[in-house]
C-alpha cells in the first residue's frame, strides 16, 4: 500500500512517506513555518483518512473538494485552526482515531514572545488532550524534541545518550521549557479515560535537529554563504557533535507509531522515544556542510580568528540589541546566547529504543537523505534570500 503523507516541518517542507498506510489520524500540516512569522496564530491541522478504494493511487495529490487532497489510499483534509482555541482543536479532532500533535511555536531567536511561546505549545497541548477526552479519540502522538533533554543551562555533553541516559534536565529558554512542560503534560494524559469510558494511549517523539528539504536555517546559511564569496567561517569546534535526522525519516516514525499505537499499547503507552537514522554525529557546521559543500560551498577554518570568548560577546551584544530594539522593530539574529550554548554543546543520541518497540526503521538511508537535501539546496540557488 502506498501512502503519502504530509507533515509540518520547519519552513514548510513537504515529506513523503511511503509504503505502509496509516488507517486515520491528525497532524499540523504546514500553515505558517519560519518564514511566516511567530504569532502562532490561526494555523492547519490536517485530517488523514482512508480514501475510496476506487480512486487508486495518485502521483502527488489532487485536490478532490477544497482542503482535501488525495494522495495513493490516504486522503488528507486540510483544516485550518488554532490550538489555542480549545473548540476549534475538539471540531478538528472530533472523530479521528488517533492524533499527532506536531503544531507548535519553534523559536529560539526571539521572535516571538514566551508568553505566546508557552501559549502555543503548552496550553496548545492542553487543548489536543482535553480534545481528545471529551471526542473519544483513544490514541496521541505528541512531536516533543531533545530540547526537553538537553543541552542543559550547564552546558553538559550528552554522548552518544538514549531514552534512559541519566542527564540533568535544567532549561530557563522558553522554547524547551515549553516543550518539556506539554511533553509532561501528554504523558501524564496516558491512561486517561476518554468519552465512551476507554482510555487514552499516548507517547512522544523526540527529533534531534532536523533537517532535509525547506530548512529554513539551512536556506539562510546557504544565501549568507553566497553573500560572503561562497565562504563560510567556521565558529564551533568539529568535535562538538550533534545528531540530525532527515524530515522524512522523522514523519514516518510518526506514521508508524500512528500505526501501532492502538496494537502495542501496554508497550508503548507513557513512552518517548528519540527520532534517530543513519545520519552521521558531526558539528552542525560540518554536518550542513554535507549539503552545502555540493553546493559550492566552503567552510574556512577560523578558530583562531574568532575565540569562544568573542562569539560569547557577540551573542550578548545581539541579545541585548534585540532587546533595545524591540520597540522599534524585530532583531532577531541566528547567534544569540541560547543558540550558541546549543550549538557548541555535544548532543548526540545512540538508541534502538523505536525499533525494538514498533519496528522502526529509517526509511530514507544517510545517501538519500544527503541527496534529496542537496537536490533541494540546490533548487533553492538563485531564489531569494
Ligand atoms: N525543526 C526541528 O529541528 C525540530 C526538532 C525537534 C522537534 N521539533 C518539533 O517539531 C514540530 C514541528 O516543528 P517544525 O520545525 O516543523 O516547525 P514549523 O514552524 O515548520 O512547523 C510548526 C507548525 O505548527 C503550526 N502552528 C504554529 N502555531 C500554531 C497554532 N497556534 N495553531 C495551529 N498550528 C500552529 C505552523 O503553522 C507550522 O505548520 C514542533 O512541535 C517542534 O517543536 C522540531
Ligand atoms: C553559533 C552559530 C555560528 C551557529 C548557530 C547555529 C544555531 C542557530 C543552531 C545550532 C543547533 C540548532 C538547534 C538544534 O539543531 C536542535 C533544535 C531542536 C528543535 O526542537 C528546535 C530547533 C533547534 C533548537 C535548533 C535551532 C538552531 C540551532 C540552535
Amino acid at each position: 500500500m502506498a501512502v503519502e503523507c504530509r507533515v509540518a516541518t520547519r519552513g514548510r517542507p513537504m515529506a513523503r512517506v511511503g509504503d505502509r498506510g496509516v488507517e486515520a489520524g491528525l497532524v499540523s500540516v504546514p500553515g505558517m513555518g519560519q518564514e511566516g512569522g511567530a504569532s502562532g496564530r490561526g494555523r492547519c491541522v490536517g485530517r488523514l483518512t482512508q480514501a475510496p478504494r476506487e480512486e487508486g493511487p495518485s502521483s502527488g495529490g489532487q485536490f478532490g473538494h477544497p482542503g482535501t487532497v488525495a494522495a495513493g489510499p490516504v486522503q488528507v483534509t486540510a483544516i485550518q485552526g488554532d490550538v489555542t482555541q480549545a473548540h476549534e482543536v475538539a471540531a478538528a479532532v472530533a472523530g479521528a482515531h488517533v492524533v499527532i500533535h506536531t503544531a507548535g511555536l519553534v523559536d529560539v531567536f526571539g521572535r516571538a514572545s514566551p508568553e505566546t511561546i508557552y501559549e502555543v505549545n503548552v496550553q496548545g497541548t492542553k487543548n489536543v488532550i482535553e480534545a481528545c477526552v471529551q471526542t473519544g479519540t483513544r490514541f496521541l502522538v505528541y512531536t516533543s524534541s531533545m530540547e526537553v533533554v538537553g543541552p542543559n543551562i550547564k552546558g553538559h555533553p550528552f554522548y552518544r545518550g538514549n531514552e534512559d541516559t541519566p542527564y540533568e534536565a535544567i532549561h530557563r529558554h522558553p522554547y524547551p521549557c515549553s516543550k518539556a512542560q506539554a511533553e509532561r503534560l501528554v504523558l501524564e494524559a496516558n491512561g486517561r479515560k476518554v468519552h465512551g469510558g476507554l482510555s487514552l494511549v499516548t507517547c512522544a517523539l523526540r527529533p534531534t535537529g532536523i533537517y532535509g528539504e525547506g530548512h529554513q536555517i539551512m536556506r539562510d546559511f546557504y544565501h549568507q554563504g553566497l553573500r560572503l564569496g561562497g565562504r563560510l567561517f567556521r565558529a564551533i569546534p568539529a568535535s562538538v557533535e550533534h545528531s540530525r535526522v532527515y524530515v522524512g525519516n522523522v514523519a514516518w516514525m510518526h506514521v508508524l507509531v500512528a500505526q501501532e499505537l492502538e496494537q502495542r499499547a501496554a508497550l508503548m503507552g507513557g513512552q518517548v522515544y528519540f527520532c534517530y537514522d543513519e545520519s552521521p554525529y558531526k558539528s552542525y557546521e560540518d554536518f550542513n556542510m554535507e549539503f552545502l559543500g555540493p553546493c559550492g560551498l566552503r567552510l574556512v577554518d577560523t578558530r583562531l580568528l574568532v575565540p569562544y570568548w568573542l562569539l560569547m560577546l557577540l551573542a550578548t551584544l545581539n541579545a541585548l540589541l534585540q532587546w533595545l530594539l524591540r520597540p522599534l522593530l524585530l532583531y532577531a539574529p541566528l547567534l544569540n546566547p541560547y543558540t550558541l550554548a546549543v550549538a557548541n554543546t555535544t548532543f548526540t543520541v545512540s538508541t534502538n529504543k523505536a525499533q525494538r518497540h514498533f519496528g522502526y526503521k529509517p526509511l530514507f538511508s544517510w545517501e538519500d537523505s544527503r541527496t534529496r537535501t542537496i537536490r533541494w539546496v540546490q533548487a533553492v540557488e538563485g531564489s531569494a534570500p
